[in-house]
């Protein structure tokens, strides 16, 4: 429905605004040029696709959904050609336009696939294999987990022997729990793909390597002998994806479809070890600090859906008798809402830091230099974590804070949640991702205490312990960071001491780990909330003026939210005192109070269109109920006035129920 007005509120919300929204969106966009070419890529790709009609994807089967998927990345891959696009970021934003939130069955063969071809073939392989992968002659996925194992990978048990006769490498999986499960696009679009098994030589297991398997034959599409392959089924969200399971039945592939960039099989069986085994999860380790920007860019979604639906939406009043009001005039709303809009900007700053840390640590890696490897690991899995909790609990937030309506997938929210709450699990669980933050955050505490230098993220650790925090109600930039990498200092140093004690008590390392490993996961969640404090201080003392006051407050309110939501892990060593305590839970209302005339002006900076909200609640022009009604009018149960199940089993079953009385006198109208 288009509308040629703009909800009041919603308008009076807009020039009420103390900053230039637009000077924010520059800053998201990397300036007015590229934010006036994602434009206008987002809206070319919004009008093409409104042309195909798409009914909503939640009121679709399985298959419907698939096949509109598909129909979505046609379109999508028709533009690309049309625009002769290849810019990463360019080709980001036409994709987010034409398949908003719909988990496209290509997806891991542009993710995971590419670059897992990218980054571990060689030269050779990668002549042979890159140009049929980029144009779609060969269709991928990354096929780790099996039904058996995701997280211990050591735990695979998907074999790839070589055989020095044929200089084949024979692929079985021996088991049931073997059977490849979950990857994306496996089902029924996936022609080829990453295998990762163990690779047994000469009698020897040398654990997870990855092989380039053909699955389907490249012209009929049908499975190739030995494969036994298939969608999963059904699940809580993403339907529009083909998860799959394969069962290789000692499948044999040539030597050479082993990627052999860092680790080698030479034909007559010979190992060629790599220079750090734990390159081979180097896809892993992309994909995670995208999921930073993946996490971050969902619960923006979500917050302006929220933000803008609350002020649109009346209800009750404040003052008795003097009319009902926009329900984000409710303290406890500017609660719910704005403390996440401040998390949308928090984890949209880090994660730009995260990518820019990838990168360079990338080059390093291609040079050769693996110092920065572990830094690496540990940063990208400890945000992968906080994100993608904080962003699914966001968006859970957003929906309960949208009342009734939010429950409708008119919405938008729902579907929001049913592709955002996967990243939790997938490309690391985030208890295990937490772990391994924890395991790298207690080595650095080990070296620190044997007179180490430590990297520069990791320095912090290096305060001395006690002390009391600055803070005062100015609410000090600096003194907020130094506050969250204390308490992340602490609460390491504490569950290190608790390892200690246990070692000196004869308790065995795996057991001491295990029975502290809530305690490391804290820290651990601490350690990444401090990375995200610090980054989003740097970035807005880079703002001038207007913006970088509102955006100072912003980051005030996440960092002071972040403080009284884990109080005690502040207050346990007297760091922050109970005076000060008193003190944010001031300056937090203070806070929320200054935010709110700024709230629709911010969330608008994100500059979702429309169709990329697809949100009868977040829309532009605010007309939320004349939208919510032609959405329920398009009910498929309103094709009809008088549907077939009537006569078929609700007839029957009234007439079942009528029999139990005659007696009844019927009125021809009630
Ligand atoms: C909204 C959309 C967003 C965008 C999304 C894009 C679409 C994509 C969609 C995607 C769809 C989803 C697709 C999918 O889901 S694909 C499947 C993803 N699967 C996983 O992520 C599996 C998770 N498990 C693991 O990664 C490992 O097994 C863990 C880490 C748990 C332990 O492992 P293991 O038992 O072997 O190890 P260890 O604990 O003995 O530690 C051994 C040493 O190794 C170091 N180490 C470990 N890992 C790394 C690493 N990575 N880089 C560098 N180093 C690493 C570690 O620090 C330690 O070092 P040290 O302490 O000994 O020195
Ligand atoms: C939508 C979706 C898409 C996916 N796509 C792919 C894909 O393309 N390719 C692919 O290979 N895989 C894919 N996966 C699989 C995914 O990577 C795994 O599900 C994920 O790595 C978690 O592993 P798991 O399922 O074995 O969980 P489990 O490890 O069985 O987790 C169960 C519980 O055990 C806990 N746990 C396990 N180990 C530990 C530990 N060491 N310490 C403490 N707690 C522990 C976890 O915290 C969790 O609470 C996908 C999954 C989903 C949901």
């Amino acid at each position: 429905m288009a509308s040629a007005t703009v909800n009041p509120d919603l308008q009076k919300e807009r020039q009420r605004a103390t900053f230039d929204a637009d000077q924010l969106t520059y800053f998201l966009y990397d300036g007015p040029a590229n934010t006036r070419r994602k434009r206008y890529l987002q809206n070319l790709a919004v009008q093409e696709t409104e042309k195909y009609k798409f009914r909503p994807i939640a009121t679709l089967s399985q298959e419907q959904q698939y096949e509109q998927a598909l129909m979505r990345s046609f379109i999508s891959g028709q533009l690309e050609d049309r625009l002769e696009l290849k810019n990463a970021k360019e080709l980001s934003f036409l994709r987010e336009a034409v398949a908003p939130q719909v988990a496209v069955p290509y997806g891991l063969h542009m993710s995971m696939f590419m670059n897992t071809l990218e980054t571990q073939s060689t030269e050779e392989q990668k002549a042979r294999w890159l140009p049929l992968a980029k144009s779609f002659r060969m269709i991928g996925t990354y096929a780790q987990t099996e039904m058996g194992h995701g997280t211990f990978l050591r735990g695979l048990e998907t074999t790839a022997t070589y055989d020095a006769k044929t200089k084949e490498f024979v692929v079985n999986s021996p088991t049931i729990t073997s059977i490849k499960f979950w990857p994306g696009g496996l089902g029924k679009t996936a022609n080829c793909c990453i295998v990762m098994a163990r690779l047994i030589t000469r009698g020897h297991d040398y654990g997870m390597h990855p092989f380039l398997v053909q699955i389907r034959d490249l012209d009929t599409h049908q499975p190739l002998p030995g494969i036994t392959v298939g969608d999963i089924g059904a699940k809580f969200g993403f339907n529009s994806n083909d998860n799959g399971f394969l069962r290789l039945d000692n499948v044999r592939i040539p030597r050479d479809n082993m990627l052999m960039r860092y680790s080698q099989v030479l034909e007559d069986g010979t190992y060629v070890k790599p220079k750090n085994d734990r390159l081979t999860y180097g896809t892993m380790t992309l994909i995670r600090s995208n999921i930073v920007g993946g996490a971050a860019r969902s619960l923006s979604m979500a917050v302006t859906i929220a933000v803008r639906y609350s002020a649109v939406r009346r209800q009750s009043e404040i003052q008795p008798g003097a009319g009902e009001v926009q329900v984000l005039d409710f303290q406890t709303q500017q609660m719910k809402l704005l403390p996440l809009v401040a998390t949308a900007y928090a984890l949209t700053i880090a994660s730009r830091n995260m990518a820019a840390f990838y990168l360079r640590v990338r080059q390093q890696i291609e040079q050769g230099t693996l110092e920065e490897l572990p830094q690496l690991h540990a940063l990208s899995a400890g945000l992968k974590a906080l994100s993608s909790w904080q962003a699914t609990e966001g968006i859970e937030a957003c929906r309960l804070a949208c009342g009734g309506h939010g429950y409708s997938h008119a919405s938008g929210l729902p579907k929001l949640y049913g592709t955002g709450t996967p990243l939790v699990t997938y490309e690391g669980e985030n208890t295990v991702m937490m772990l391994q933050t924890a395991r790298y955050l207690v080595k650095c505490h080990g070296a620190l205490q044997q007179g180490q230098k430590l990297p520069s993220l990791m320095k912090y650790l290096e305060q001395p312990p006690g002390g009391s925090s600055g803070l005062d109600p100015r609410l000090d930039l600096s003194d907020l960071v130094t506050a969250y990498q204390h308490r992340a200092a602490r609460m390491v140093s504490d569950v290190s001491a608790k390892l200690m004690s246990a070692a000196s008590q004869g308790q065995k390392p795996y057991a001491a780990w295990n029975s502290n490993s809530v305690e490391l996961v804290e820290a651990a969640t601490a350690h990444s909330e401090a990375y995200v404090v610090k980054s989003f201080v740097e970035t807005v003392s880079t703002f001038s003026g207007k913006l970088c006051s509102v955006m100072e407050t912003l980051c005030r309110l996440y960092a002071v939210r972040g403080i009284l939501k884990s109080l005690g892990e502040f207050m346990q060593d007297g760091y922050i005192n109970s005076q000060q305590a008193k003190m944010l839970r001031s300056c937090l209302a203070d806070l929320l109070a200054e935010v709110r005339p700024n709230a629709v002006a911010l969330v608008d900076a994100f500059d979702f269109p429309d169709a990329v909200l697809d949100s009868a609640l977040g829309r532009w022009d605010g007309q939320v109920y004349q939208a919510l009604y032609d959405y329920a009018v398009n009910s498929k149960l309103n094709e009809k006035q008088v549907l077939d199940t009537y006569h078929k089993y609700q007839r029957p079953f009234m007439e079942s129920q009528w029999k139990k009385n005659t007696t009844v006198a019927v009125p021809a109208r009630l």
